[in-house]
C-alpha cells in the first residue's frame, strides 16, 4: 500500500477548521510529494454508515491502526449521549436520508437491531477503535514557554471556600472492585443466578489472552441514592451550587444510568408523583431535562408536571447551569458536563460554577464513584491551601496512558449491566469454576473490565522511555488496595526489570498521593511524568493542561501504534460545541488548531520514515518552527469578535511554514517551490487579514450542525479571496 496520511473529517468545532486548514495543509504536503487523503468519521457519517448510505470509514481505519502503514491525523469528535444521537438521526431525515428513528424501548427484532446499530455510534465509538496503542500526551515545550511568558489566571478560591468534592466511598465500583489475572487463553461467561434459583446468561462469550487482567464491580443502586440524598441536602444547606461529573460519553452505558438516579434524586418529588406518565411518554431521566421538558408538551398532564419541575427547581440546592442565559442546567444532557474537562474549568475559576442567574459560586462537585474523585479532591485541597498555581513558573504534569486495546474502564461497556433482579452475578472460566462473584440487588449496576498484557507490556516501556528522553522522573498512579490496580502493579514491578532503569526515578504512589506529590514538584517548578491507566489518563491530559497551559487543545497527542503505526491526536479536549454557536452566530470561530499543527509534525515524520521520502521529513521540521513562530507571535485566535480568529491562525500559521520551507537549505527544491508562495503571502498579510475580519460580526450559514453543507461551510471558512487565490494556484 502506497504510504498517505489519512486525515480526519470529524464533527464541530474542528470540523469547521478543517474546511479552512486542510486546502493549506494539501497543497503543501503536495509540494512535497505527500499524499494526504480524508475519511469522514463524523457522527453523522457514521450512522449513515451503519444503514448502508455511507463508506464504514472508521471500520477501515481501524483496520487501518492494527497495521504498520497507519498515519493518521485524528481530530476530537463528537461522543453522541442519546439526545445528541436523536438531534443527529433527525437532522439526516430531514436532509432526505431514510434513517428509523432511535428507538428508546426497543420491543420487536426489527427494532433491537435497529437500536444495536445506533449503539455502535453512541458514546465514545471512535477513540476506543482507533486506539491501538498507548497513549504520550504532553505540553510540548514552546507551549510551556508561551504560557510561561503569557500566563492565563487561575483564579484563587475565596477565603472559606466552601466547593468540595462528594463521592461514595463504600458501595462504589471502587470499593467493591475484584480482580484476577488468567494463567492461560479462555472464554469466560457472565451469568447471573436469580434469587429464585433461574439463570440470566448476561455475556455468553468473553475470550481472554494469558496474562490479561479481568475484574469485576458493582455500583449498588439503594447506597447510590442514599449518597445522592445526602449530597442534595448538603448541597442545600450549605446554600452552595450542586453539580454532577460524570463521564457518560466514554462510559456509555453506566454513567447515563448514573446520570438518570441523579436526575430522579434531584427531582424525586416529581418522579414519584408522575413517574408512570412520563415513563409511558418515553421520556427518560437518563436523558436529561433536555429531553424531558420539550417532551412533556405532547402530556394532556404536561403543564402541571413542568410546573412541579420548576418548583423543584426553585426549592431545591441550586443546580449549576451550562448555560443560564438558555436555560440549561447541569441536568439537561449527559454528555454536558464531561467530567475531565468540567472539573479542571471549575479549578481554574476559584472553584465557581455559574447559577441560574449567569452569577458564580462555590460547588458541590458530585461525583459518585470514588476510584478517581480523590485526585480532584486533593487537587482542590492544595489549591485551597496553598493558592492558585501560576503557570509563569509552574512545572508540568505529562501523561502516559494505558489505553491500547479498549484496556480498562473505557472497554467496559458490552460488559455493563444494569441488574434486573436480585441474584449473584458470577465470572466463569470454561470449565465452570467461579472467578469473581457478586451478589447483586436489582438496579445495581455490575461491570467487568478486561486489560490484556501486551498493552501493558507496551505502556510500561513506554513509560521508561518518555522518563529517559525527557530525563523526567514517572509514577505510576496505581493504588495497591485496589484490586485491579494490585494485579497491575505486579506486572509493572515484573516488566520494569526488563529495561535499563539505571538513573531513572520511577515510583509507584496511589493516585490520592501522586497527585499530592506530582502537585508539589509541579509548584517546584519541577516535572513528572504520570503513568496511568485509561481513565486517569484522560483526566490528567485536561486537568494538568489546563491549570498549566490554560487548555488541552495545545497538547501534543501521539498513539505509538503496537503495530507500527501512527496514530495523531490533536490536543486532548474535545469538539467544542459552543464555539460553533458562536461562529453561527457572529462568524467567528475561537478554536485553536495548535493540536493540529502538532499532530502533523510527528505525521510527516512518520510518513518520511514508512514511504522513505525526505522531503516530508523537511515539511515536519519547517512546520515545527513555524508552529513556535506562531506562538512566539502570539497567532492563535483570540476570544473576541473583531481579532485574529481560526481562520487567520491558519494564515499565520502557512505562512510561516511557507517562509521556514523558502528558507531551509536541505531540499533545494522544495525551497525553490515555495519561495513565490512565501512572497505573495508576505505581500498579501494586509490584505489577507483584512478580508478575513471583514466577514465577522454577523450571523454566518453552515447549512446544518451534524451534517453541515460542504459548499456553504467552505465558503464561512475560507472567505479571503486573497489566500485562496493564491493557495489554490500553488
Ligand atoms: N478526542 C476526542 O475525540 C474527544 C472528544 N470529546 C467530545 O467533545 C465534545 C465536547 O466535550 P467537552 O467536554 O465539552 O470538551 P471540549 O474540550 O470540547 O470543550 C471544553 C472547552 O475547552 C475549550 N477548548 C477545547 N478545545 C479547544 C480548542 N481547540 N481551542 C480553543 N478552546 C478549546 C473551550 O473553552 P472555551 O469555550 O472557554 O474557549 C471549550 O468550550 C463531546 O462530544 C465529547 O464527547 C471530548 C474530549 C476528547
Ligand atoms: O472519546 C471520547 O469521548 C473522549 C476522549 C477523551 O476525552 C480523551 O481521550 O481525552
Ligand atoms: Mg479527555
Amino acid at each position: 500500500m502506497a504510504a498517505r496520511i489519512i486525515y480526519t473529517h470529524t464533527d464541530e468545532a474542528p470540523l469547521l477548521a478543517t474546511y479552512s486548514f486542510l486546502p493549506i495543509v494539501s497543497a503543501y504536503a503536495a509540494k512535497a510529494g505527500v499524499e494526504v487523503e480524508t475519511r469522514d468519521i463524523s457522527v453523522a457519517s457514521r450512522i449513515l454508515a451503519q444503514f448502508g448510505l455511507a463508506d464504514d470509514a472508521l471500520g477501515e481505519l481501524g483496520e487501518l491502526a492494527k497495521t504498520p502503514e497507519a498515519n493518521i491525523v485524528k481530530l476530537p469528535n463528537i461522543s453522541a449521549s442519546v439526545p445528541q444521537l436523536k438531534a443527529a438521526i433527525k437532522e439526516l431525515q430531514e436532509k432526505g436520508y431514510e434513517l428509523p428513528d432511535y428507538p428508546e424501548a426497543p420491543s420487536t427484532p426489527e427494532e433491537e437491531e435497529i437500536r444495536a446499530k445506533y449503539d455502535k455510534v453512541k458514546g465514545s465509538a471512535v477513540n476506543p477503535v482507533l486506539r491501538e496503542g498507548n497513549s504520550d500526551r504532553r505540553a510540548p515545550g514552546s507551549v510551556k514557554a508561551y504560557a510561561k511568558a503569557h500566563p492565563h489566571t487561575n483564579k484563587p478560591f475565596g477565603e472559606g471556600s466552601k466547593t468540595a468534592v462528594a463521592t461514595m466511598g463504600e458501595h462504589d465500583f471502587k470499593s467493591n472492585e475484584k480482580s484476577v489475572t488468567l494463567a492461560a487463553d479462555d472464554t469466560l461467561s457472565i451469568v447471573l443466578e436469580k434469587a429464585d434459583g433461574s439463570t440470566e446468561t448476561l455475556l455468553a462469550e468473553l475470550p481472554v489472552l494469558a496474562g490479561e487482567i479481568v475484574d469485576a464491580t458493582k455500583m449498588e443502586a439503594a447506597h447510590l441514592h442514599a449518597f445522592l440524598a445526602n449530597a442534595i441536602a448538603k448541597a442545600k444547606s450549605e446554600d452552595v451550587l450542586f453539580s454532577l461529573h460524570l463521564k457518560a460519553t466514554m462510559m456509555k452505558v453506566s454513567d447515563p444510568i448514573i446520570f438518570g438516579h441523579v436526575v430522579k434524586a434531584f427531582f424525586k418529588d416529581v418522579f414519584d408523583k408522575y413517574g408512570d406518565d412520563l415513563a409511558k411518554a418515553g421520556l427518560s431521566a437518563n436523558d436529561g431535562l433536555g429531553s424531558i421538558l420539550p417532551g412533556l408538551d405532547a402530556l394532556s398532564n404536561g403543564a402541571e408536571i413542568k410546573a412541579a419541575f420548576e418548583s423543584a427547581l426553585a426549592n431545591g440546592p441550586r443546580l449549576s447551569y451550562v448555560n443560564s442565559d438558555k436555560g440549561i442546567t447541569n441536568l439537561h444532557v449527559p454528555s454536558d458536563v464531561i467530567i475531565d474537562a468540567s472539573i479542571p474549568a471549575l479549578v481554574r475559576n476559584g472553584g465557581k460554577l455559574w447559577g441560574a442567574d449567569g452569577g458564580e459560586d462555590d460547588t458541590l462537585a458530585v461525583i459518585p464513584d470514588s476510584s478517581y474523585a480523590g485526585v480532584y479532591e486533593t487537587v482542590i485541597e492544595d489549591v485551597k491551601k496553598n493558592g492558585p498555581l501560576d503557570p509563569a513558573t509552574i512545572g508540568t504534569v505529562p501523561n502516559v496512558g494505558l489505553m491500547a486495546q479498549k484496556a480498562e474502564e473505557y472497554g467496559s461497556h458490552d460488559k455493563t449491566f444494569e441488574i434486573s433482579s436480585a441474584g449473584t452475578v458470577r465470572v466463569l472460566n470454561k470449565a465452570g469454576e467461579v472467578l469473581i462473584e457478586h451478589d447483586v440487588e436489582a438496579g445495581d449496576i455490575w461491570r467487568a473490565c478486561q486489560t490484556k498484557d501486551i498493552p501493558v507490556r507496551d505502556w510500561v516501556k513506554l513509560a521508561v522511555s518518555r522518563a529517559r528522553d525527557s530525563k523526567t522522573p514517572a509514577v505510576f498512579w496505581l493504588d495497591e488496595s485496589r484490586a485491579h490496580d494490585a494485579e497491575l502493579i505486579k506486572k509493572v514491578t515484573t516488566y520494569l526489570t526488563e529495561h535499563d532503569t539505571e538513573g531513572l526515578e520511577i515510583k509507584i504512589l496511589s493516585p490520592d498521593l501522586a497527585t499530592a506529590y506530582s502537585l508539589e514538584r509541579l509548584r517546584n517548578g519541577e516535572d513528572t511524568i504520570s503513568v496511568t491507566g485509561n481513565v486517569l489518563r484522560d483526566y490528567n491530559t485536561d486537568l494538568f493542561p489546563i491549570l498549566e497551559v490554560g487548555t488541552s487543545a495545545k497538547m501534543l497527542s501521539i498513539v505509538p501504534l503496537i503495530a507500527g503505526g501512527g496514530l495523531f491526536e490533536t490536543g486532548a479536549g474535545g469538539s467544542a460545541p459552543k464555539h460553533v454557536q458562536q461562529l453561527v452566530e457572529q462568524d467567528y470561530l475561537r478554536w485553536d488548531s495548535l493540536g493540529e499543527f502538532f499532530a502533523l509534525v510527528p505525521s510527516f515524520e512518520k510518513y518520511a520514515e514508512q514511504a522513505s521520502a525526505p522531503a516530508a521529513k523537511v515539511l515536519a521540521g519547517a512546520l515545527d518552527r513555524a508552529t513556535a513562530t506562531f506562538l512566539e507571535n502570539d497567532r492563535s485566535p483570540g476570544r473576541k469578535l473583531g481579532t485574529t480568529d481560526n481562520r487567520g491562525s491558519h494564515f499565520y500559521l502557512g505562512f510561516y511554514w511557507a517562509q521556514e520551507l523558502a528558507a531551509q537549505t536541505e531540499d533545494a527544491e522544495l525551497a525553490a517551490a515555495f519561495k513565490g508562495l512565501a512572497e505573495t503571502l508576505a505581500a498579501n498579510e494586509d490584505k489577507i487579514v483584512e478580508e478575513l475580519l471583514a466577514v465577522q460580526g454577523k450571523p454566518a450559514d453552515i447549512g446544518g450542525y451534524y451534517l453541515p453543507d460542504a459548499e456553504k461551510v467552505t465558503a464561512v471558512m475560507r472567505p479571503s479571496a486573497t489566500l485562496n487565490e493564491a493557495i489554490d494556484a500553488f
